[in-house]
């Protein structure tokens, strides 16, 4: 997976035209029905619209000459009744069209957003929020009108050229040859446009994409921006980045607008020849004036049904873009899924064993390097090494967020591999340093462990782990809305309702990035007697800044340049007087007054 970065454009790779109309053809499918039903509808428009000039050119040709007035009622009235017959279905047309394009888009949208949440950690490292953001909202919102007003045209459209140049024909065709003539011209250049038009699409999405994430993570990392006051530096970038894509768009959109001139240009040569000629055929007495008439009607009926297909294809170019965005990531294969006859993990016992792990990042070096360990069941590990030594991969690679290139990662005995993610993940309860609340009521976030739990079991694992006091002192409670991220609440306060929630779950291996954010001693204490709650009577992995943590564990593993190179408890450790120690003396020692 190409790796980019906000304001590195994406590599899209190109799909076929067919392929992708096949693609959004078979989002139609459970509404084949009513689409059938639609492109009856535009087919009795169609004929209704053929008839006109026909009818017209009786009534001259036949009752206007003929003087015969009650024919010529007889005609009107039926023209009036087919026309109202036909402004109806056109009605009928847009609402059904607009229903059905709706749901389509809902299809892919949520098609895509349950895709999304199905792909591995690579994934996400590989592309920026802001780009997926983009898929998911701007670029299908671009198919909308690729659905409502285009696909069910086509058919009618078609079949009203098909059947306006054979009555031409019919008619006369030497006035039909000298209309289509420009014909060839014409599509030689739609064919052009199209080629340089779509790669121009697909370079101005990219460059919008490169604006959404830009915007969202300066947006999402709004704090640091002002209190670096990066703010005009920022807004500098920022109106780069728009001025790129704006630039792109109007690249774009000069060869689009070539279509309509091109097109006026063709049907205005195609008219003037016919005028031309029919004068010199009126002449000669070859054609009649009623059939001139109904003649140039067909002329225009003949060049509309090309400027609405043109319009489709003109629409197809400009969207197809955003339907291969979408495919695209639609393609993309989870890394990480469970294997075809995978067992379900059955109720984990808490043992878990590296055997030989050899782990490197997509593009990077080795960052675990033939590690082994065993822990028993039960037992509390404090992960700690120098920034970078490969901690939290060994974490990561426990729930099997990413697959480890060599050696086994195995729970009682059961390589990770083999079972089923999601009841491998049901047990474990991951904790990560930056606590994730979601924009609802502290109630909700903490029930997020147990969706089933009822208030009274949320409001006792609250209780539990010290977070009961600070939430009944908020305005409302535990119906208190956080706001995103839950940055209303403190450092402190954010990891308690955590806790609770993975208490909720109760897992039977926990997996804790301790936070390094200094709190007040005595949030502190609280949130230590959370700590010793959770994990007690589970596996634990703690990456561990706090002294209280790391000597209150079973083991310590020291982690380093990929390996472990120390393992026992605090004091065993201390007495080896090896990296441990150093770290001791350098960093945790310090952190003892906050023990
Ligand atoms: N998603 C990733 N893609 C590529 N490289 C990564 C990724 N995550 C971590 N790394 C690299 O892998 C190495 C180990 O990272 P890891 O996060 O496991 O270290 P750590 O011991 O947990 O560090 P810290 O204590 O700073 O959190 C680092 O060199 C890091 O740059």
């Amino acid at each position: 997976m190409a790796k980019n970065i906000v304001k590195q454009d994406e590599d899209i790779k190109k799909k076929s035209n067919f392929e992708i109309t096949i693609r959004l053809f078979k989002y139609m499918k459970p509404y084949k029905f009513k689409v059938f039903i639609v492109i009856l509808l535009m087919i009795f428009v169609m004929a209704c619209n053929i008839a006109n000039p026909y009818l017209l050119k009786t009534a001259i040709d036949k009752y206007i000459a003929g003087d015969d007035l009650k024919g010529l009622l007889k005609i009107g009235i039926f023209m009036v009744g087919i026309n109202l017959i036909a402004m109806f279905a056109s009605r009928i047309r847009i609402k059904s069209m607009a229903s059905i394009s709706n749901n389509i888009l809902l299809t892919i949208r949520h098609e895509l957003y349950s895709h999304i949440q199905k792909l591995s950690f690579q994934f996400f490292d590989s592309r920026p929020v802001g780009k997926i953001l983009a898929r998911v909202i701007g670029d299908i919102n671009s198919l909308q009108e690729l659905f409502t007003n285009s696909v069910t045209s086509f058919i009618p459209e078609l079949l009203t050229l098909i059947c306006v140049t054979i009555v031409m024909f019919s008619m006369n065709y030497k006035l039909a040859l000298s209309a289509i003539v420009i014909l060839p011209f014409l599509a030689l250049s739609m064919f052009f446009i199209e080629t340089v038009s779509r790669k121009r699409w697909q370079v101005f999405r990219t460059k919008r994409s490169s604006v959404n994430a830009f915007t969202h993570e300066e947006f999402s990392g709004i704090r640091v921006v002002q209190s670096f006051t990066f703010e005009e530096k920022k807004s500098k970038a920022f109106v780069e980045l728009v001025k790129e894509m704006m630039g792109a768009f109007m690249k774009a959109v000069k060869l689009g607008d070539l279509f309509w001139p091109l097109i006026e240009f063709s049907s205005g040569i195609g008219i003037v020849l016919v005028y031309w000629y029919s004068v010199k055929l009126i002449d000669k007495g070859n054609i009649t004036v009623g059939t001139l008439v109904a003649f140039t009607s067909y002329i225009g009926m003949f060049w509309r049904p090309i400027m609405n297909i043109s319009n489709f294809y003109n629409s197809l170019i400009t969207n197809f873009a955003a339907a291969e965005r979408v495919f695209e990531i639609l393609d993309t294969k989870p890394d990480i899924v469970s294997i075809h006859d995978a067992v379900k993990m059955p109720r984990i016992k808490g043992n878990v064993e590296f055997k030989n792990v050899t782990f490197s990042y997509e593009d990077g070096g080795v960052v675990l390097d033939d590690v082994s360990f065993k822990v028993n069941s039960g037992e509390t590990i404090a992960l700690v090494g120098p920034t970078g030594a490969g901690k939290t991969t060994i974490v990561n690679l426990i729930s099997r967020f990413y697959d480890a290139q060599r050696g086994e990662v195995l729970i009682d005995g059961k390589n990770v591999k083999d079972v089923d993610i999601e009841s491998l993940r049901s047990q474990m309860g991951i904790m990560l340093q930056d606590t994730f609340l979601f924009s609802t009521t502290i109630m909700e976030n903490i029930r997020y462990g147990k969706l089933d739990a009822s208030d009274e079991e949320v409001i006792a694992a609250a209780k539990a782990v010290g977070a009961h006091e600070f939430i009944m002192k908020l305005e409302n409670g535990y119906h208190t809305e956080v706001n995103e991220r839950g940055s209303r609440l403190s450092v402190g306060q954010r990891q308690l309702i955590s806790f609770a929630r993975a208490l909720l779950s109760n897992p039977r291996i926990l997996i804790l990035d301790e936070a390094t954010s200094n709190i007040d001693t005595f949030t502190e204490r609280i949130v230590q007697r959370g700590i010793k709650k959770l994990l007690y009577g589970r596996t634990s992995f703690v990456i561990a800044h706090r002294l209280s943590t790391i000597r209150d564990a079973d083991r310590i593993m020291v982690v380093d340049g990929g390996k472990i190179i120390e393992e026992g408890t605090h004091d065993e450790l201390l007495r080896c007087k090896g990296l441990y120690y150093d770290l001791y003396m350098t960093q945790y020692r310090f952190l003892s007054e906050g023990a």
